[in-house]
């Protein structure tokens, strides 16, 4: 196996190639400067044009071993907590709780991801989810102005958050999800903060923000503990109804906080960077549109809703998300911290250094993705989304359990605004890539509503 520990290795490891940088700051400052530009991986490449895939370097105070290589940060994913836990800044790890799934191992790890993986994969919610969308986007939909900008960007905020929340504490849209919106804004604005506590700092409003949160979960809990459901219908009741007593009321909290971060911010951005790529691509565009039109006067013949499963069933818009998933980068790579010595593919990861498998290079490299920087959602026709090369949603014990969910929200979005109107896009608007990926400017859209939606005209040559 290219995989081995040390110990059995028959040829001597090394550290990878690379630079520690300056003292102190090591190359964060390098890092930052392509993290803020339109290409962050350009930090990755010239290093891997001087060292290879997997180079060292210093980043955010810690000693890191960065990964290019598909194989190898596969085998980081794969790896459990006894090579490498979870690493976070300093702010978030405050932010998020000691009993945030994203920190947990070992036992309780796989307890917590195990009840809300399983949940996430339910048809029941899938339903619940379908139908709460769709009603959402319909009423939102009609609202939308013509001819004047809607940014899109938080028009998919407004959509998802309040979808994502009843499926995690079963509250209906209204004024307590407003309340819960406030403060949870302020909540992530910290994450990425300087990890100062004093009062009227960043991250002191952000715990303020997280505890009012954290008051108004327990009180959800308190009241499903009083009156257990005997079928659940959202995150709580499946936790509560846990009867192994490792889920005590914080491991509840915490994660029902966490599990927020995605409504708000990646599944949004999902969304937003198709909207703007179909926008940039128009061939793309009218194959989604009669893709979806075809379904809805399908469904509409024989007088049905859509069901999830008629969504997911839409290859080519299903191509598009994947499409728009590996250009985006939504989560660029991932922190681990060896908890030992590794090694992988001949490279030694010293016990305490951190590991940084960057997706973004991977999904972004030439020879695995001819002509990658292109969005070309017919790449992906007839193709597994489960190779080592695609991991927009992480991989082994810590895949991604929302990436059903995901997936689902964007094409319920997709095909009501395609079905609904037609577009053009402000020109100015650019992609942001750090802290987090989202649209500058929030992705302007002047629309126009279909007059009747079944005319569309077939345009010819449509790339195929
Ligand atoms: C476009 C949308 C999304 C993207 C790109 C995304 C990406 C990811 C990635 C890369 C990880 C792995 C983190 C790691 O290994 O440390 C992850 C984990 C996770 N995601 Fe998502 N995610 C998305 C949507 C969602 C949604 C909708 C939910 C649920 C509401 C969700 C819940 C989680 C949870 C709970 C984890 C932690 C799993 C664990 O550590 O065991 N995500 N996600």
């Amino acid at each position: 196996s290219i995989l081995t520990h040390p110990r059995r290795s028959r040829r001597p490891v090394g550290l990878p190639l690379g630079s520690l940088g300056w003292p102190v700051v090591g190359e964060t400052l390098e890092f930052l400067s392509a993290a803020y530009s339109s290409r962050p991986e350009s930090f990755m490449d010239l290093r891997r044009a001087l060292y290879g895939k997997v180079f060292k370097s210093h980043l955010f105070g810690s000693p890191t071993i960065v990964s290019t290589d598909a194989e190898v940060s596969r085998f980081v994913l794969q790896s459990d907590a006894r090579a490498f836990v979870p690493s976070y800044p300093k702010s978030l790890l405050e932010l998020l709780g000691k009993s945030s799934i994203l920190r947990l191992n070992g036992a309780l790890h796989r307890r917590v991801h195990g009840l809300v993986g399983a949940f996430f994969k339910s048809p029941l919610l899938k339903s619940q989810i379908t139908a709460d969308m769709q009603s959402h986007v319909e009423r939102a939909m009609a609202t939308w102005p013509e001819g004047r900008p809607v940014l899109i960007q938080d028009q998919a905020k407004h959509l998802v958050f309040p979808v994502l929340v009843k499926g995690l504490i079963g509250l209906e849209p209204g004024e307590k999800v407003g309340f819960l919106k406030k403060q949870f804004r302020e909540f992530i604005a910290g994450l990425m903060s300087f990890p100062l506590k004093l009062p009227y700092t960043r991250l002191y409003k952000s715990l303020q923000a997280k505890r009012s949160m954290v008051r108004f979960v327990r009180e959800i809990i308190d009241e499903k503990r009083r009156n257990p459901s005997p079928r659940p219908s959202d995150v709580v009741d499946v936790l509560v109804n846990d009867t192994s007593g490792q889920i005590t009321d914080d491991v509840i909290s915490d994660n029902i906080i966490d599990l927020m971060i995605p409504a708000e911010d990646s599944v949004p951005v999902l969304l937003t960077l198709a909207v703007k790529y179909l926008t940039d691509n128009p061939p793309a565009l009218h194959q989604v549109e009669e893709e979806n039109m075809a379904l809805k006067e399908r469904k509409a013949e024989v007088g049905l809703c859509l069901e999830w499963k008629d969504y997911m069933s839409l290859s080519f818009t299903q191509d598009v998300i994947t499409e728009t998933l590996r250009l985006g980068n939504i989560i660029g790579g991932i922190m681990r911290k060896a908890a030992r010595d590794v090694e992988v593919k001949g490279h030694l990861i010293p016990e305490g250094w951190c590991v940084f498998t960057y997706f973004r290079s991977v999904h972004l490299d030439d020879s695995v993705y001819d002509d990658s920087l292109r969005f070309n959602p017919w790449r992906w026709k007839g193709k597994e989304t489960n190779a080592y090369s695609f991991t927009p949603f992480g991989g082994g014990q810590r895949l991604c359990p929302g990436l059903d969910l995901a997936r689902l929200e964007a094409s319920i979005f997709l095909h009501h605004l395609v079905t609904t109107f037609t577009w053009v896009a402000d020109d100015d608007d650019e992609v942001v890539n750090f802290p987090t990926v989202r649209m500058k400017k929030g992705l302007p859209v002047r629309l126009m509503r279909k007059t009747n939606a079944c005319c569309l005209t077939p345009i010819a040559n449509v790339q195929a």
